[in-house]
C-alpha cells in the first residue's frame, strides 16, 4: 500500500495513482509576490458546531478527527467557493523534526506542520460521491509554527495516546474545530487536488496566510504516533507530507492586498 516510506512514497504513488502526473496536483509552493488580489473574493464564512465532532482515528498515515455530515450545522461558505460546502474531517501533516512536514510552502519555507480542514461541496449526495468531481470538495490549509503551546490544539493531542497505531479509533466528541483557526481568515486560494492517494483534482485549496502555534513539547507528542498496527515492527508517523508540485500555469488568488 502507499505510504510515506522509501519503497511507497510520493515519488511511487504515479505507479498506482496516474492522478498524480495531473495538472492540478497539490500541495504547491505559493509565491507571495505572484499571487494576485481578487477584488471579487469572498470572506470566508465558517460555522462549525461542536455538536457533530464524533470520533479521531490513527488512519495509517495521519489521524483525523470526523465529524457527523448529514447536516449542515458545521459548513464553510463564501470565500472562493459557490454553495455550501460541510466539514467531513480535520487532519495534520508534520515532518521528523521542526525544519519540515507542511505540504504547501511559503515562498520556499516550509513549516513544522499542517492542518486540513476538508469540506464536501453539498449539490454532491457524501464526501465520497463529492471526491471527484472539479467542484467537489474545498480543504482550509492552516499552518503551524513554533511557538508557545496551543492549548486547543492540546486538546486533541491528548487524544492520541488511545490511538497510537493504525485502526485504533476513540470517541472525540464536544470538539469546536473553529477554535483551532487563527484570527485573520485572510487566504491564499488555486485550484488543487487531495495531497494523498487517489490524489483526486477535485480540491479547491484555501490556505489561511496567518499561523497558529504549537510549541516543541507538542510537536513532539504528533511524533509518538505510529503509521503501523499493533503487534508490528513500530514506525513513526513522521514526514508524512507529499512535497511541492509543479504549478503548470496555475493562478494563486490573495483574498487580501
Ligand atoms: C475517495 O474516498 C476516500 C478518500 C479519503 C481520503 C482521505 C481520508 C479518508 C478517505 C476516505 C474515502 O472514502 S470514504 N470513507 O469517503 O468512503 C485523506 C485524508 C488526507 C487527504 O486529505 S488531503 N491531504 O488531500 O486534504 C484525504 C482526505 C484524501 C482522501
Ligand atoms: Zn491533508
Amino acid at each position: 500500500a502507499w505510504g510515506y516510506g522509501p519503497t511507497n512514497g510520493p515519488d511511487t504513488w504515479m505507479e498506482r495513482f496516474p492522478n498524480a502526473k495531473g495538472l492540478r496536483q497539490s500541495p504547491i509552493n505559493i509565491v507571495t509576490k505572484e499571487a494576485q488580489f481578487d477584488p471579487s473574493l469572498k470572506p470566508l464564512k465558517v460555522k462549525y458546531d461542536p455538536y457533530n465532532s464524533r470520533d479521531i482515528l490513527n488512519n495509517g498515515q495521519s489521524f483525523q478527527v470526523d465529524f457527523v455530515d448529514d447536516t449542515d450545522s458545521s459548513t464553510l461558505t463564501g470565500g472562493p467557493i459557490c454553495g455550501t460546502y460541510r466539514l467531513n474531517q480535520f487532519h495534520f501533516h508534520w515532518g521528523a523534526s521542526d525544519d519540515r512536514g507542511s505540504e504547501h510552502n511559503v515562498d520556499g519555507a516550509q513549516f513544522p506542520c499542517e492542518l486540513h480542514l476538508v469540506h464536501w461541496n453539498t449539490k454532491y449526495s457524501s464526501f465520497r460521491e463529492a471526491a471527484d468531481k472539479d467542484d467537489g470538495l474545498a480543504v482550509i490549509g492552516v499552518f503551524l509554527k513554533i511557538g508557545a503551546p496551543n492549548p486547543q490544539l492540546q486538546k486533541v493531542l491528548d487524544a492520541l495516546d488511545l490511538v497510537k497505531t493504525k485502526g485504533k479509533q476513540t470517541t472525540f466528541s464536544n470538539f469546536d474545530a473553529k477554535t483551532l483557526l487563527p484570527h485573520s481568515l485572510d487566504y491564499w486560494t488555486y485550484e488543487g487536488s487531495l495531497t494523498t492517494p487517489p490524489l483526486l483534482e477535485s480540491v479547491t485549496w484555501i490556505v489561511l496566510r496567518e499561523v497558529i502555534s504549537v510549541s516543541s513539547v507538542q510537536m513532539a507528542k504528533f511524533r509518538s504516533l505510529f503509521f503501523t498496527g499493533e503487534g508490528e515492527p513500530q514506525i513513526s508517523m513522521v514526514d508524512n507530507y507529499r512535497p511541492p508540485q509543479l504549478l503548470q500555469g496555475r493562478q494563486v488568488r490573495a483574498s487580501f492586498q
